[in-house]
């Protein structure tokens, strides 16, 4: 029989979801640094890199050690951004326009790892890629290709930029004035940066709309039962954060929500 095994951090632990990368034939797990980092120093907790479980071409499948245990273990759980996009036929559409740009295994982590943060209260941030798998996951769909309609404004970077022209802020949205990112900017309106193509379609269930772009594109989503910290932004908080208050601000409240899970845990085993 498999044992549990508790570890005593003495800092919150996040975990973050692992893109997998090819390099030549071989699969990698990662993270881009700029989200570690922010969840590091921006959160203020232990970044800890959680592979993705599905079975793939080198590895067996890793659910029966990252399971329900292991994950409410966590204070936190972070899904970062990634070029690549969910396979459609997780929100019901077969055909997918972006073949080429798909992370089967990044799906079967984040999906499945999303539902039971949110049924377990395990507080959760989800940024771009990260904000449309939140949406997917609670039955929500997305436009592949905001580009090939008409009514949105372009939402992706200048593939010809360097690398702060690409994350320079892009365009306004307008913060749900009840929501928790007007609330923790005090304001209504901010810019932000843009590097996606697609975008949501149709909400998911128990979701609420947090932000919006000039053309009505949703920019944010946050959980609509309040007791626990469920938000995803369409734009890149964790690009210099420290220079932004949203950015600075969203992190500092996901700190203070995954401490506060930290110090239940801890009561809860004294
Ligand atoms: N592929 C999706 C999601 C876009 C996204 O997450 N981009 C991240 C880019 C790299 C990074 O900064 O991490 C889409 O195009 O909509």
């Amino acid at each position: 029989m498999r044992r549990k095994v508790k570890v005593n951090f003495k800092k919150p632990v996040i975990g973050i979801v692992c893109d997998v990368i090819k390099y030549g034939l071989n699969g990698f797990h990662g993270v881009g640094e700029k989200y570690i980092n922010a969840i590091a120093h921006g959160a203020n907790a232990i970044p800890i890199l959680i592979p993705a479980q599905p079975e793939a071409q080198d590895l067996e499948s890793l659910s029966v050690f990252f399971d329900a245990d292991f994950f409410e273990q966590l204070d936190g759980v972070f899904f970062p951004g990634s070029p690549s996009n969910v396979e459609p036929h997780h929100y019901g559409t077969e055909t997918s326009k972006t073949p080429e740009s798909h992370d089967k295994q990044r799906d079967g982590s984040s999906l499945p790892l999303i539902k039971l943060a949110i049924e377990k209260g395990i507080p959760l941030l989800a940024v771009c890629r990260g904000m449309q798998e939140l949406n997917v996951a609670m039955g929500g769909e997305l436009h592949q290709c905001l580009f090939h309609h008409e009514e949105f404004i372009e939402h992706r970077e200048n593939k010809n930029g360097t690398r702060d022209e690409q994350y320079a802020p892009a365009h306004d949205v307008t913060l749900s004035p009840d929501g928790v990112l007007a609330n923790i900017l005090g304001a209504t309106t901010h810019k932000v940066n843009s590097l996606h193509g697609q975008g949501i379609k149709t909400l998911g269930n128990g979701l609420k709309v947090e932000a919006t772009a000039p053309d009505g594109l949703v920019e944010a989503i946050s959980g609509n039962d309040n007791s626990n910290f469920v938000v995803g932004v369409q734009w890149h908080p964790e690009w210099q954060y420290q220079q932004d208050k949203l950015s600075s601000s969203l992190f500092s409240a996901f700190g203070e929500a995954i401490n506060q899970r930290f110090k239940e845990k801890n009561n809860k085993s004294m």
